[in-house]
């Protein structure tokens, strides 16, 4: 599903009235309508509406939906914080046709009172994909005695994005309406997808007002949420005849003295991911702790000791032999020459990898990048791991992460799965995908090394890099929104992922 920011929907606006030749009054009216139905939806059976509404064409939206209301014979009235004589356009020409319907409309601004209650519902159409700034004076005053409403016991439906909230980060720029619902129009926003967006937004519901396709054709795709439907096309079924071989053999590289379970982990997450066969290449006394509990999985003892290092390539690239894909990293020993030996093993085995945790951290104290020229390598970073790779800070990771997965998964010429509260997956071509499943108990110690294992059983069952990462990541997140359903979000550990990866599976019949 596309995702869209502010920009981008005011160029298929402008495209869809100015080329196409869509009435922009036409659209407003649309607009107003679905939320009139939101809104009439969440309201008591004698509830009065009070839409309090702003300067521009979120405002105008706003007495589309006063007049809607009054003609359904609702008690509907407005709260104008902009008075007519600074209204233009589309807004001005609306409110003069509310005005006409007898639509109660209050100049009083700050001082007007928004007085509502159980049963009753606030529309707050004082900003949308126009917000530029920190509301302030009035707005801010509004803002306040909207969620005083909502408190004292009113519904709070919000015109295309709560006033506020970023349509393109998710985060408020200031004081913030807080909505039970927010009706969004043509295309899902990205500040009502990513954290802490939707906590601000409600439930959203995407309303269709008519902007021909045609309109959103001509402007690229910058980003997209991936649904469940999306996700599950991405992973065929199983052929009838299918035999280990078909589901693909994976090497994982993984574990040392003291995180060994970090090895155990990511088998958990290879196994239940479907591979057909999963072996675990690691120092021979990570093996037992590792392998205990798996013995579904084979193993290979890596002759010598401590950090991975150049001696070991020889080892690695004869366990490689006959794989499909790579799982290289959580919990490996790191040493001074682990970067040049993952590089050279990547390269000479040549097979699709994913690389996570300490592979990473490897690359990134080498300054080596992760990607390799002409290996399909899938990165699965944290923020920190991201900001270690990229030379920044966290802060700076968070502050854009669709941007910065994106352009890395172009400089390394890899797939970016940049993990956090919405996981990004980023491919050197197309639009990132924003990943809607997953809940804060996945931030837990272990959840990305089945992550990496499931990564790692899709690549070598044979998904192009950019299908694995985004199957895996949706499953992934799901999986934690099953298991946080049985166990809650503080209870869930990572090893509960396997059996509720296995859940996710029986969902889609794979
Ligand atoms: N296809 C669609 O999505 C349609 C969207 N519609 C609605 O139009 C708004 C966007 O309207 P716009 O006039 O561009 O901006 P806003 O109404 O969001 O903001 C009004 C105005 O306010 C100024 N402003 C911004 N920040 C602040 C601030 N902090 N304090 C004071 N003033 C501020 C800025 O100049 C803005 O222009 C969209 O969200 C939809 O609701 C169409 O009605 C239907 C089609
Ligand atoms: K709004």
């Amino acid at each position: 599903m596309r995702l869209v920011g502010s920009a981008e929907m005011r160029e298929i606006d402008r495209i869809a009235i100015a080329e196409l030749g869509i009435p922009s009054l036409t659209l407003m009216d649309r607009a107003g309508r679905a939320v009139a139905e939101a809104a009439t939806a969440v309201a008591g059976p004698r509830g009065r509406f009070v839409v309090v509404a702003g300067g521009g064409n979120n405002g105008g939206d706003g007495y589309v939906v006063a007049r809607v209301l009054r003609s359904a014979g609702r008690d509907a009235r407005v709260v104008a914080l902009v008075p007519a004589g600074r209204l233009s356009g589309d807004a001005r020409a609306v409110r003069e046709q509310a005005e006409r319907a007898g639509v109660p409309i209050d100049d009083g601004g700050e001082l007007a009172p928004i007085d509502a209650g159980v049963g009753d519902v606030v529309v707050d159409a004082i900003f949308g994909t126009g917000l530029s700034r920190a509301p302030e004076g009035a707005f801010a005053e509004a803002i306040a005695r909207i969620e005083a409403a909502r408190v004292a016991g009113a519904r709070v439906v919000a015109v295309d994005v709560p006033s506020g909230l970023s349509a393109d980060t998710g985060r408020p720029l200031g004081p913030c309406v807080r909505a039970d619902r927010t009706v969004t129009f043509a295309f899902q926003k990205r500040g009502l997808v990513l954290h802490p967006g939707p906590a601000w937004a409600g439930e959203v519901t995407v309303a269709d007002i008519g902007i021909p396709p045609e309109a959103a054709r001509r402007v690229p795709v910058a980003a997209e949420l991936l649904t469940e439907a999306e996700a599950r096309l991405l992973v065929p079924p199983r052929a009838p005849d299918a035999h280990k071989g078909d589901a693909g053999r994976l090497l994982v590289i993984a574990g040392s003295p003291g995180k060994t379970g970090a090895a155990h982990l990511a088998l958990t997450g290879a196994l239940r991911g479907g591979a057909g066969l999963v072996t675990l290449a690691a120092r021979a006394e990570v093996l037992p702790v590792a392998l205990a509990g798996r013995p579904e999985a084979m193993s290979v003892a890596l002759p010598g000791a401590g950090p991975l290092a150049r001696a070991d390539l020889q080892a690695l690239l004869a366990a490689a032999d006959g794989v499909d894909a790579l799982a290289i990293g959580p919990g490996i020993p790191r040493g001074p020459e682990t970067a040049e030996l993952l590089a050279a093993l990547l390269e000479r085995a040549g097979l699709p990898t994913v690389l996570d945790a300490d592979a990473l951290n490897a690359f990134a104290e080498a300054g080596l990048p992760p990607g390799a020229r002409d290996v399909p390598v899938v990165v699965t970073p944290h923020p920190g791991e991201m900001a270690r790779l990229c030379g920044i800070s966290i802060e700076a990771v968070q502050s854009d992460r669709i941007g910065l997965a994106r352009a890395r998964a172009r400089a390394w010429n890899a797939t970016v799965v940049l993990k956090g509260a919405r996981t990004v997956v980023a491919d050197p071509e197309g639009p990132p995908a924003v990943i809607p499943t997953g809940n804060p108990g996945l931030a837990t110690g272990g959840t990305g090394d089945v992550l990496a294992g499931l990564v790692g059983a899709l690549l070598a069952g044979g998904l192009a890099p950019a299908a694995a990462a985004r199957a895996a990541a949706w499953v992934h997140g799901r999986a934690g929104d099953l298991a946080a359903a049985r166990l809650g979000q503080r209870g869930l550990l990572a090893g509960d992922l396997g059996e509720a990866i296995g859940a996710v599976w029986a969902e889609w019949r794979r």
